[in-house]
């Protein structure tokens, strides 16, 4: 049924692209895929009669050129129809002489609290925002997919190991995020979205918070030697040193690449929740990492879409700044047809099911449409949507990982 349904939008394509005009790339790109889906069938077909194992992997290859075929032959065509030449780069502005005075308010003209409950409870709070929470729920499914994978291959997960490896999990963001926030704190004075943020008013000095990024790292190696295993210490202080080095020192305020990049630092817990399991490193553990690194960029590109001139403030080279909003957008949409392949990849190597199945569809559906969006309306307010649904579709198929091989198979 499924095939058949896929078939008839293959058709219905192609019939589309004859009735409107459509450039030669996209006609080419169609034709692609009109040419490919009858050859899908025989395929299909030979499967279906006990053909040779091989056919099996180059059916769901042939599948995904046929995905990859229209998907391109999509951003071509909204491409066409709606975008402005790319007249929309920014110069990052690293040392912008005006900016910085006002951005981030003057702490000694802002309130103080009096009273030694409400200071203390305002410098909790500082160290907690130091430690980037938010991110936390997300970068924490990842790990716990990573470990129900591992669970797939025999092994087994007892609680205690789970709940260290979050842990120090959450410890190690902390103190990479603590980092970040440091080395940050005075392009992070220029830029609106960040300039409340703890170190740029004081709320905690410099020194303490590298002091308590450096306590949350040895907490994190200590939780994890003691009741995990020495590869997924290992893993965890590259995965720190990796965002708050090589990321935020090395890439982001120097390549519009720097998200790219960047991504296998999001991606390594992936690694992390496989290697805590088993020990050593495995391919559906890869394969996981694989989804994360290519998602990012369609997940972070529409904030910064939406923070663009935020981000040439603060001296930023971040993709839609440097190549403008157009290329962004493009790369958006291609960045999810790859995530969208990797997890149907994923879904194959590591063996899952109809849970995950069913949800990788519905909500890769749901991020495309939230992406097509931003090129028929583009506005900040649909990309900040599209960014949130990014979160959403990566939290479902997470779940759905999760509860496959931790709570149906467990
Ligand atoms: C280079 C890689 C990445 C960049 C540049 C990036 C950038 C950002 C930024 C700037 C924010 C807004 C933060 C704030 O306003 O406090 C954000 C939010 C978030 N990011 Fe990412 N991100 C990256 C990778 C990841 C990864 C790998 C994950 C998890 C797998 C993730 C999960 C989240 C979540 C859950 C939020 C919070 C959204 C909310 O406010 O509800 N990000 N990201
Ligand atoms: C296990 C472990 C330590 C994993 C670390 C991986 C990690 C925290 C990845 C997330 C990267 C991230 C959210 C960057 C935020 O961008 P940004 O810092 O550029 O955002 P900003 O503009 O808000 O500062």
């Amino acid at each position: 049924m499924a095939a058949l349904v896929a078939g008839c939008l293959v058709l219905a394509s192609g019939l589309a692209a004859r009735r409107v005009e459509v450039n030669r790339r996209v006609a080419a790109l169609i034709g692609c895929a009109l040419v490919l889906f009858p050859v899908q069938v025989l395929l299909g077909a030979t499967i279906a009669v006990g053909g040779p194992s091989v056919a099996g992997p180059v059916h769901l290859a042939l599948a995904m050129a046929i995905f990859a075929c229209l998907l391109v032959a999509l951003v071509f065509t909204l491409d066409d129809g709606t975008l402005e030449e790319e007249t929309d780069r920014l110069t990052p502005t690293p040392e912008s002489p005006t900016s910085g005075d006002d951005a981030g308010g003057d702490p000694a003209t802002a309130p103080q609290p009096t009273g030694r409950s409400a200071r203390l409870k305002r410098t909790i709070g500082a160290y907690l925002t130091l430690t980037k929470p938010r991110l936390m729920w997300l970068l924490c499914l990842v790990a716990l997919a990573g470990m129900g994978l591992a669970t797939l291959s025999g092994a087994t997960l007892e609680p205690s190991t789970a709940l260290a490896t979050l842990a120090g999990g959450v410890l190690a963001i902390g103190a990479s995020g603590t980092f970040n926030h440091v080395y940050e704190r005075d392009r992070d004075r220029r830029m609106d979205r960040t300039s409340d943020r703890p170190l740029v008013h004081d709320l905690v000095p410099a020194r303490n918070a590298v002091a308590f990024g450096v306590g949350l790292t040895a907490v994190s190696m200590a939780v994890l030697l003691t009741w995990v295993n020495a590869l997924a210490a290992v893993f965890t202080l590259a995965a720190i040193g990796y965002y708050a080095a090589l990321y935020t020192v090395v890439l982001k305020p120097n390549t519009a690449w720097n998200t790219v990049l960047g991504g296998g630092a999001g991606a390594l817990p992936a690694v992390i929740g496989w290697v805590a399991v088993t020990g050593r490193v495995g391919l559906p553990a890869v394969a996981l990492a694989a989804v994360i690194f290519l998602w990012t960029p369609a997940h972070f590109y529409s904030l910064a879409i939406a923070y663009r001139d935020d981000y040439a403030r603060g001296g930023f080279p971040m993709y839609p700044v440097a190549e403008g909003v157009a290329a962004a957008r493009r790369h958006i949409a291609f960045y999810l047809g790859a995530t969208l392949l990797a997890a149907s990849g994923l879904g194959w190597v590591a063996g899952l099911g109809w849970v995950y199945g069913i949800t990788s569809v519905a909500l890769g559906a749901v991020f495309l449409r939230s992406v097509v969006r931003q090129f028929r309306q583009p506005t900040d307010e649909v990309a900040l949507r599209s960014f949130y649904v990014s979160n959403y579709y990566l939290g479902a198929i997470l779940l759905a990982i999760v509860l496959e091989t931790l709570v149906v198979a467990g």
